[in-house]
């Protein structure tokens, strides 16, 4: 479904925070992206979404070029985007939060539909209330809704749980791995808490140096085998 071949991309001219990286995704899959801090792990979803420039390589979605496309046309396209820090509207309510989920997208009808309240029941509790009176992870819960309203098919996540108390992080990882089986709803997760990944992801990533160091898909071995969780992520 996702196709990136060497892609090169950076702030400055002739910077290259993301340097000949290339990977894929596979319809309904889930893939964990790993890597320290300020390897390029966010750069490379904001390249993707198109809020970074993408100066070399390709990025593909089911076969169409979307590198240097703008953000509304990637979402358009059916990627889903929960940036780091959730960016919800803190003085509009949860309901009209949800509604911004549907800006990108005339094609679908222009209010909210019930199963968006039912994801989270939190979120139905609360429809009424300002988005900015909720904890941490129930703002990251409804980051996560107003990215599904826009019914992507890939979803991207940055660090859903940083800062967020563990029983929310596992309700969420639940949620998110029941929506990829029953609706093959594809993810590529961007996270530092191991738990979460172990618990979600069928891939993992490692990245090192703007590119992709390191995969496996034997996730389950990182619990017993975590070299390679040491060798791209201990500092
Ligand atoms: N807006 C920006 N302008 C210039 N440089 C930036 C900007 N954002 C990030 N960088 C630089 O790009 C590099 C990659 O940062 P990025 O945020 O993608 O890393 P990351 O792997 O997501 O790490 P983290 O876990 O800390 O978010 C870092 O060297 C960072 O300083």
């Amino acid at each position: 479904m996702l196709k990136v071949s060497e892609v090169v991309a950076g702030y400055q001219a002739g910077s290259r925070v993301l340097d000949g990286f290339s990977m894929h995704v596979q319809p309904g899959e889930i893939v964990a992206l790993l890597g320290r801090n300020g390897m390029g792990k966010t750069t490379f979803l904001k390249a993707l979404m198109g809020h970074v420039a993408v100066s070399g390589g390709s990025l593909s979605l089911d076969g169409e070029e979307i590198g240097g496309l703008k953000p509304y046309e990637v979402a358009r396209r059916g990627v889903g985007y929960v940036p780091q820090g959730r960016e919800i509207f803190p003085d509009f309510t949860v309901e009209e939060n949800l509604l911004m989920g549907l800006l990108g997208r005339p094609d679908l009808p222009s209010e909210v539909p019930d199963w968006a309240f039912e994801i989270f029941p939190i979120l139905h509790e609360r429809r009424k209330q300002r988005g900015g009176s909720m904890s941490g992870g129930q703002q990251q819960q409804l980051a996560i809704v107003r990215a599904l309203v826009g019914r992507p098919k890939l979803l991207l996540l940055d660090e859903p749980s940083e800062g967020i108390q563990p029983n929310i992080v596992q309700e969420i990882g639940q949620v998110l791995r029941r929506i990829a089986r029953d609706e093959g709803l594809t993810v590529l997760l961007v996270e530092q808490n191991m738990e979460l990944v172990l618990g979600m992801a069928q891939r993992c990533l490692f990245m090192e140096n703007g590119a992709i160091a390191y995969e496996t898909d034997e996730v389950q071995k990182l619990r017993t085998d975590p070299a390679p969780i040491h060798r791209y992520l201990s500092v």
